[in-house]
This record gives structure tokens, sequence and C-alpha cells, in this order.
């Protein structure tokens, strides 16, 4: 998970030349060439900016406002990429894929520092046009140069009434404004209607821009309990804090293990399917699409407690290595396997009482915590991806023991990936009914969650706080 991101900066620290914040000259690259690098890596080689971008900054042992510049430059670049795509090409007058990659990153870059930062306008160009050269663009220069004085005789505001002018529909004008590939508006809109809340959109597409804050989870019978008055708590889960310092690893208790990044909405997806109702010693769990291990390790500590028994399986065999690290400090006895969850309910029919199935998903509801992740999918993602989820919440709902649980998650709110899932699984099947999820998370959480109606809990950014998770129980027939 992105241990998060800071939030909005002026930019103004490093905005003025390629210097460090305290004046000298930087040894390494300087904090712009490290955000170029990451921006190039993620549209050359569809890298992770989160994955990437603190490696860059702490080699480059970039620290105080020169980090946080390249931070915002990186994220914010991305974040919005698509809308500033819009912008040079009405500036440069050709389309983007007819400029030269190295140059459109830059100009990306720079029109990020005009348009999002408060960057000084001189310095945004001049340092756009060392760049270009530095990179390896040189004849790019005078035309960076150009393009960037162009895209600076208007204000971000200017540009979206500029872009938005022949849009005639409501959608494809939040897109414009919000910088989302207007796929994405049209799923998030969809899932919204879906539950009486569609003048709502404008709020979660905003929400969507605000970096969160980093909230830990901490582990049951593991880490210091928390105290009922810390105000450091999270509103919802039980087990839910915020990291005072913003640097969870300064925390001794993140560092062993026993504190863990973990978004709000993840915990509750967890504890759902945990807590749902008392759980007798000698249960069997199944987290059946583990990988990276978050959620294990919270079920492995609520099995634990419980008395219960966790096997954590994930299909690639790295990710089932980032799983058994992932528990190796806290919950060594859990099993680990790698395998293909589609085939469990062959394997292992009836085996287990509560099953996972946090689904492989287009990651619509977590788009707040990965700045180029709206870019990366398209609306074809879409179908082979339900697909694959109806089977693994099938072969779910065959190794669930009869009077056994199934918790159906995504980070996603797309209805193809969440409703029109479960609808599907339980049409085949007399056997499974849709527990009331809102009901038997009322009975978790520390404060009244507004959930929609229905059977399912979906949670939102800008409602809750947490990313878009989408919760639904499944209980298979005792008999
Ligand atoms: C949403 S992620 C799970 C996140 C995880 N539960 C956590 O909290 O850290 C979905 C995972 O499912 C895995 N996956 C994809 N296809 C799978 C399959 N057929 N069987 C099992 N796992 C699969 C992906 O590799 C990915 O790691």
């Amino acid at each position: 998970m992105n241990p998060g991101e800071p939030r909005r900066s002026s930019g103004r620290a490093s905005g003025g030349a390629s210097r460090g914040s305290s004046g000298r000259a930087p040894a390494g690259p300087s904090p712009r060439r490290i955000a170029f690098d990451v921006v190039h890596a993620v549209a050359r080689d569809d890298a992770y900016a989160n994955l990437l971008l603190p490696t860059r900054i702490r080699r480059a042992r970039l620290t105080g406002s020169d980090a946080g510049f390249a931070t915002e430059l990186t994220y914010g670049t991305l974040r919005s990429r698509g809308l500033y795509d819009a912008v040079i090409a009405r500036a440069a007058g050709r389309a983007i894929d007819r400029i030269d990659p190295l140059a459109l990153d830059v100009l990306r870059l720079g029109a990020h520092q005009l348009l999002g930062m408060e960057t000084p306008p001189h310095a945004a160009v001049d340092e756009s046009v060392r760049l270009a050269r530095q990179v390896g663009a040189p004849r790019a220069a005078g035309f960076v140069n150009a393009v960037l004085r162009r895209v600076g005789e208007r204000s971000l505001d200017e540009w979206q009434t500029l872009l938005t002018a022949g849009v005639s529909s409501v959608r494809g004008i939040l897109a414009i404004r919000h910088a989302h590939p207007e796929w994405v508006v049209d799923a998030l809109a969809d899932a919204l209607a879906a539950e009486g809340r569609g003048a709502e959109l404008d709020a979660l597409l905003a929400a969507d821009n605000d970096p969160p804050r980093v909230t830990l989870v901490a582990l049951p019978g593991l880490a210091e309990p928390l105290a009922a008055d810390d105000p450091s708590r999270t509103r919802y889960s039980p087990l839910g804090v915020r990291s005072r310092s913003g640097d969870p690893a300064a925390d001794p208790e993140v560092t062993s293990g026993v504190r863990r990044v973990q978004d709000e909405g993840s915990q509750l997806a967890a504890l759902a399917l945990s807590r749902a109702r008392p759980a007798t010693p000698g249960e069997r769990w199944l987290d059946l699409c583990a990988g990276p291990g978050g959620k294990a390790a919270l079920l492995a500590a609520e099995a634990r407690a419980a008395g219960a028994q966790l096997v954590a399986n994930e299909a690639v065999p790295q990710r089932a290595e980032l799983v058994r690290r992932a528990l190796a400090p806290v919950a060594p006895e859990v099993e680990v396997r790698a395998g293909d969850g589609r085939t469990i309910g062959d394997t292992e029919p009836g085996a287990f009482d509560r099953i996972l199935v946090d689904a492989p998903c287009t990651g619509l509801g977590a788009l707040r915590r990965r700045p180029e992740a709206r870019w990366r999918k398209s609306a074809d993602d879409v179908a082979p991806l339900a697909a694959l989820q109806r089977e693994l919440l099938t072969a779910a709902l065959d190794a669930v023991a009869p009077g056994g649980l199934v918790a159906y998650v995504t980070c996603s709110p797309h209805p193809e990936e969440t409703r029109a899932v479960v609808d599907a699984a339980l049409a085949t099947r007399a056997d499974a009914t849709a527990l009331d999820t809102p009901a038997i998370l009322s009975r978790i959480v520390r404060e009244p969650l507004d959930l929609g109606p229905g059977t399912a809990a979906q949670l939102w950014p800008h409602r809750h706080g947490t990313d878009a998770m989408f919760i639904q129980l499944i209980e298979r027939a005792a008999h």
C-alpha cells in the first residue's frame, strides 16, 4: 500500500531554480530530474510511481522541501496527466502522439508547475527547457519553451473553460474539471446513482484528487490496544489510527509489524468477515486473493484471537512471497499458498468456514492513493476482470462449508465489478444468500456508517474518508 502522499504544496521551495532549498547545488539529481525519471518510467515501462518515487528520493538524499517538491510534481503531474495532455495538444497545435515522448513528459511536468503549483512561470519554463536538454531532447528545447509559454498564458480554470466549451454532457465537463477519464466518470456516476446519490459525483471526483492521510491498523492481540479516548483513532474501524507524524517508518510498532499502513475501508472489509459473528475455535478461514498480504495480516491476528486457522492463497508466486513476508513477523503459523483461486471449489469443496474474496479489480475506488492509476486502465479491462471475479466468487461459494461465510470485496465501486458479480453468482445458487452487510458492519464500527440501501456496503472517499471499498457478505445455507 502507498504510505500516503503529501497534500498539495506550493512548490515554491524548489520552484525558482534547480538548486535545493538550502541554496547549495545538490550533489545528486535535482527534484525535477527525479520527477521526470518517475513520470517517464510510468509512461514508458508502466512503472508504479508510489514504489519508484520514494526509492529515488531516498537515493538522491532529498529531504524537506526538495522531497516535497519532487513528490508534488510527480504525483500531481501523473494525477492530471490526461488534462495536461489536452492542454499541451491545444498549445502545441498537434496531437500528443506526434510529440517526442521525452519532450512530452517534460511538457507535462512544466504544465503542472504552471497550472497546478505556484511555481513562478519563468522558473517553470526555464527549468523545463534545461530539463529537456538534460534528458536527451535538446532539439526539442525551443518547442518546449514555445509550448509552455502558451500554456502559461491561461490559468487552469481558463484552460478548463476552453476545453469544456464544446462539451455538452455534465459527465464530460466533470471529467475535464477533475482530470478523470470519461469512462471512469461514467462508472462512478452509475455506482452513485444506484444508491440514489447521483448528486454527489462532483464531491467524489474532487475527493479522488485529495491524497489521503496515512491510516494504520493496530493488529489485535499484537499491537498496544488503542485507548478509547486516543484522539488519533479513526472514525469507523475499531483498530484504526492516524499516523501522527505522517511517517509510519518512524513508529517502532510499524517497524516491528504489529501496526500496518492500511486504509480504514480495507480494515472494515476484513473485520466484516472476521467479526460478522463469533468464531468457534478450530474454524478454518481462507484469504483467497491475499497478495500482498494487507488484509491477511489483519485476518491472521483475528484468527489467532478466535482460535481459528488461516490459509492465505495468492495466484502470483512473487506476490505470495510478499504475503509470506507480511505474515512472518506476526503470524508465521499461517499457511501461504501460491495457486489459482478459481480451482479451490474443486480441490477443497466445503473445506472453509469463512472465505475472503478480495478480488483483483480496476482499483477505481483507490484513485486518490495511486496517482497514475486512472490513466492506466481502460474500459476494456472491466469485462475480463468481471469474468475472473465471478469465477473466484463461485469457487469460494463451493469451497465454503454449509453455514459458512464468504466476503466478496473489491476496491472498486464499478457496478460491473460489484453488484453485477454478486447478482450473477447468486442467480445460479439456491444455497447462497446475500446477508445485510450494513447491519453487520453497524455492530462492528465505532461510529454509525451512513451506507446506501441494499445488502452490500459501499464505502466512499467523499462520504467516509475511506477508499471506495465494496463489501458483500454471503452465507451458504446450512444444508
Ligand atoms: C485486490 S488484490 C488483494 C489485496 C490483498 N487482499 C491485500 O489486502 O493486500 C487481488 C489479488 O488477487 C490476485 N489474483 C489474481 N487472480 C487470482 C486468482 N485467479 N487466484 C488467486 N489470486 C488471484 C492478484 O495477484 C492480487 O494480488
